[in-house]
């Protein structure tokens, strides 16, 4: 990979490398547009097979909180931070401290939070080092873990995108498939099953499985089978480009509405369920609950406020199929067309010259 041409390509401002022999600390923080305000976006820590697959991951991320916030409304930029490392076994509380202090040295271009593979816990202890971190534990009059609300969001987005589908935004009696039934998808289900629909469930973890049949009677499919069963909505929780080639094919379900980052393989895969004529949510809105969450504390946390929000998911939902339709585009398009026009927009409303912006004045003698 060339990484200087990549972040050309795609407007990248900065990619920052970060190591600390000491606590093993492997990273690198991506930033890829700031035009809205600060670079938001979690830290993810992962077995990457290689330096260079970190950075592609970081950079790839970045991105897609660029648009995940523009698209939400926020005020800020996209950036992702990736640690190298097995989240299992090569964390020490350290580490976290000496990548809080790589994180202050931004001065604030950029913040962070939870994502794969890190905890509230983690957060906490980059807290120690630097305010430039969201996510932390409630006692610090934090947001916590966001999952639950990125499952708020995923529920509303879900009844907007059945109402496109369906003519009503109503659940009750809608079979839902949910691939992974996780941090996310769990409290998503407990929306679901409150409201009477009836949930459909596979995951790799076996307990995970059992605890949705138990609590909410689903029916238990293999990881395989999700595809293919009937149902009205599929709800990808688990991992990304599941949209391909093989499942595309499989899909009974009108619907594609689930908490998944990255869900098309390939953009042309958007394309082609556009064609096909399944409803789309795009995934880095539906599951846009969790940063909305935890950017509400850059301005004092009020968790009323940040789920009132997140609520707004479904207009923005219902805002990118009235684009789809009017533009005659996908969905995934229609997205990105808002996300990459409101940045447009504020570039503009920027330009011009503020006194207290460094320029040429401030270096006279
Ligand atoms: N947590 C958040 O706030 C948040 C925000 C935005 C997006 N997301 C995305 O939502 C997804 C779920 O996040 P999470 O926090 O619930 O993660 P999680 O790890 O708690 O849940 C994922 C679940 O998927 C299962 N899984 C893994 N591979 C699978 C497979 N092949 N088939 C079926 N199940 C499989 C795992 O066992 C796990 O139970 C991820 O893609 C994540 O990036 C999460
Ligand atoms: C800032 C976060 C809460 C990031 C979250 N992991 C996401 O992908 O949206």
């Amino acid at each position: 990979m060339e990484i200087i041409k990549y972040m050309e390509t795609y407007d990248y401002e900065q990619l920052v490398i970060c190591q600390d022999k000491t606590t093993g600390l492997k990273a690198f923080i991506a930033i890829h547009d700031t035009t809205l305000g600060p670079a938001l976006g979690g830290t993810r820590m992962w077995t990457y097979a290689s330096e260079e697959e970190a950075i592609e991951d970081a950079l790839r991320l970045a991105r897609g909180m660029t648009y995940k916030n523009a698209a939400a409304g926020l005020n800020l930029g996209g950036g992702k931070a990736v640690i190298m490392g097995n989240p299992k076994t090569d964390k020490n509380d350290e580490m976290f401290r000496a990548f809080g202090r790589f994180i202050e040295g931004l001065n604030g271009r950029y913040i962070t939070a939870e994502d794969v593979g890190t905890t509230e816990q983690d957060m906490d202890l980059i807290h120690l080092e630097t305010d430039y971190v969201t996510g932390v534990s409630a006692e610090f009059g934090s947001s916590g873990n966001p999952s639950p609300v990125t499952a708020l969001g995923v529920y509303v987005g879900m009844k907007a995108a059945a109402k496109e589908a369906f003519g009503d935004d109503s659940l009750k009696g809608k079979t839902i498939a949910v691939q992974g039934v996780g941090n996310v998808a769990y409290t998503m289900c407990e929306y679901l099953h409150e409201e009477g629909a009836k949930l459909i469930v596979t995951d790799i973890n076996e307990e995970a499985v059992q605890r949705a049949v138990d609590n909410f009677g689903a029916t238990a499919v293999g990881i395989n089978e999700i595809y293919g069963v009937e149902a009205d909505i599929f709800s990808p929780c688990a991992l990304g480009a599941v949209i391909n080639d093989d499942t595309i094919p499989q899909l009974k379900a009108k619907v594609i509405a689930g908490s998944a980052n990255n869900q098309l393989k390939n953009p042309e895969h958007g394309d082609k369920i556009h064609e096909m004529g399944f409803v789309y949510a795009p995934d880095y809105v539906i599951n846009s609950g969790g940063v909305i969450n935890v950017a509400d504390e850059l301005d004092g946390y009020n968790r009323e406020r940040a789920l009132k929000k997140v609520n707004t998911i479904y207009d923005t939902i219902e805002k990118i199929f009235a684009i789809s339709k009017r533009d005659n585009i996908p969905s995934y398009v229609a997205a990105d067309r808002l996300a990459e026009e409101r940045i447009a927009r504020v570039a503009k409303a920027r330009n011009s010259f503020l006194q207290k912006e460094k320029s040429v004045l401030s270096n006279r003698r």
